[in-house]
């Protein structure tokens, strides 16, 4: 060996050194023998983050109700730690990066601020938004607002389904997935923006109506969310729609056309303007377009599968009693149909639209988790589709059974609604939960009410592992039938 070999393998011993040292202190040492955490069962083999969500099933049912994912990240399935994780005091914040994600137009919306006990940002935010989403004003000083929105917009889903019965070609046939995010993102621009849009003039939305109109929408809104190739530009579309919507408002109130959505005027009210407006509204619009076309395209699934099912549902929903002019019923007594409530509830419950860790981080200070002490800064999540499968709770918990919420047993019934996390609770629950369920029932009695469903075409039809998880193929073929009247 001559000098410079030498020196080289010297250099390289002293430069490569560190790469095993680091990895024996990270993986073994540290996790086995110094972390605070080391008691914690530690998932085998140690998977890299984000951890599959059925891997995160499987260590619950192997080592029970906590578990670390990683060396340094928790996962945990009980109910009271989901209560200390999210509601006691304001409930944690969220990790910086993963708020960071939500971000768009480079400010913070209620989405993509940490939250927790110390930020009165995000509560000062979520007061903001005032009582516009709660049920007493959806059901109260809003309902005519509603009503109106929901005659426009359910005449439009009805003729789209008219037609496709009509047509000759298509003997009926439809996919459903992206139609339904149509249905219910209609709903959100007339209560966010206002009734000036969706009209289907110029300028307008009409996703129900203009199919080419809601494909582009939803491409852009798909790889955005999925963080897929191209997700810079179509962040930037998003962008330049949340304007476009917003701005459009303005102009409509500044020249009497229009008196604005409802959250519109609520939050500008507040003094939140520009940018940090349209973020705040796209937000609520994505949420709209995407949770709900996930929840509707499952709940067809289900539906389609079971024609008696269907036959109580289409009963139950002629029940009601409708304005003459518009067919829109009585939406106090639509909210109160035990089997339209199950359905939906159990929709909620299996194919949650969230069904993954809600990730947060420990308070400086530390807290107490299933009888472990676990120090400040640690990220801890509950999976909320480990909640909606606890053996213990439900029942063959895969099973899709809306009858589970219809028995006489009111300890049962109370007991399930509380492992019900569909919507989140505490401090960071979803704010368009009452928006998000009146709107549903309302698409669901103007498809069963007239319609029966068959099921034509859907493969691939489980949940994406992701935040947001619709169906993998992005798509479910239905096929549509008048009922008798
Ligand atoms: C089936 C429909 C929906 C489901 C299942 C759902 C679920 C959720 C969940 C689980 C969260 C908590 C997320 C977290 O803590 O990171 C959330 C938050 C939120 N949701 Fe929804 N959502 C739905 C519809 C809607 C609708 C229609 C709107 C608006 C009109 C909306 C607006 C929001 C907002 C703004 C937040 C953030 C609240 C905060 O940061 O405090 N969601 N939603």
């Amino acid at each position: 060996m001559d000098i410079n070999t030498t020196t080289l393998t010297l250099l390289l011993t002293i430069l490569l050194l560190p790469i095993p040292t680091y990895l024996i202190y990270t993986r073994l040492l540290h996790p086995l023998y110094l972390s605070p955490l080391r008691r914690i069962p530690l998932l085998s083999p140690p998977l890299s983050h984000p951890v599959p969500l059925p891997a995160i099933h499987a260590a619950h049912a192997h080592h029970g109700p906590i578990v670390r994912l990683t060396p340094t990240t928790l996962s945990l399935s009980s109910l009271s730690a989901a209560r200390t994780i999210y509601i006691t005091r304001g409930g944690f914040p969220k990790p910086r990066w993963w708020v960071d994600q939500f971000i768009t137009y480079g400010v913070a919306n209620m989405v993509s601020m940490s939250g927790g006990a110390r930020d009165k940002a995000h509560a000062e935010r979520k007061r903001s938004h005032g009582a516009v989403y709660a049920k007493s004003f959806l059901f109260g000083p809003g309902a005519a607002g509603v009503e109106r929105i929901a005659g426009r917009v359910l005449a439009r889903v009805r003729g789209v389904l008219d037609e496709v019965v009509k047509r000759e070609d298509g003997g009926g046939k439809m996919d459903v997935y992206c139609f339904n995010g149509a249905a219910s993102a209609e709903f959100a621009i007339g209560y966010i923006y206002g009734d000036g849009f969706g009209g289907g003039g110029k300028g307008e939305t009409d996703f129900v109506g203009d199919k080419g109109r809601r494909e582009e929408y939803y491409g852009n809104h798909g790889r955005w969310l999925k963080g897929e190739e191209g997700a810079a530009e179509a962040e930037k579309w998003m962008e330049g729609f949340g304007t476009m919507l917003r701005e459009g408002t303005e102009r409509g109130v500044e020249d009497g056309r229009s008196e604005g959505g409802v959250v519109f005027r609520q939050l500008r009210s507040k003094g939140i303007r520009d940018d940090d407006l349209s973020s705040e509204l796209l937000d609520h619009f994505v949420a709209s377009a995407e949770a709900t076309r996930t929840t509707l395209t499952y709940l067809e699934w289900e539906v389609s599968k079971r024609p008696s099912l269907r036959e109580r549902l289409t009963e139950e929903l002629r029940s009601l009693s409708r304005r003459e002019d518009t067919d829109v019923p009585d939406f106090k007594q639509l909210d109160a149909l035990p089997l339209l409530d199950a359905i939906l509830t159990e929709t909620l419950r299996v194919y949650t639209p969230t069904p993954g860790p809600q990730h947060r981080i420990t308070p400086p200070e530390g807290a107490m988790l299933e009888g472990y002490f676990i120090p400040g800064g640690v990220e801890v999540s509950v999976s909320l589709s480990v909640l909606h499968k606890n053996p213990e709770v439900f029942t063959r918990p895969d099973v899709w059974d809306p009858d589970r919420w219809l028995v006489d047993d009111e300890e049962k019934i109370a007991e399930m609604r509380n492992w019900f996390w569909a919507f989140s609770k505490g401090s960071r629950i979803c704010i368009g939960k009452d928006f998000a369920l009146i709107v549903l029932k309302f698409i669901i009695d103007a498809i069963y009410s007239r319609y029966e469903t068959e099921i034509v075409e859907d493969d691939n039809m489980q949940q994406e592992d992701r935040f947001l998880a619709g169906p993998v193929s992005e798509k479910l073929v239905l096929k549509f039938k008048h009922l008798r009247r």
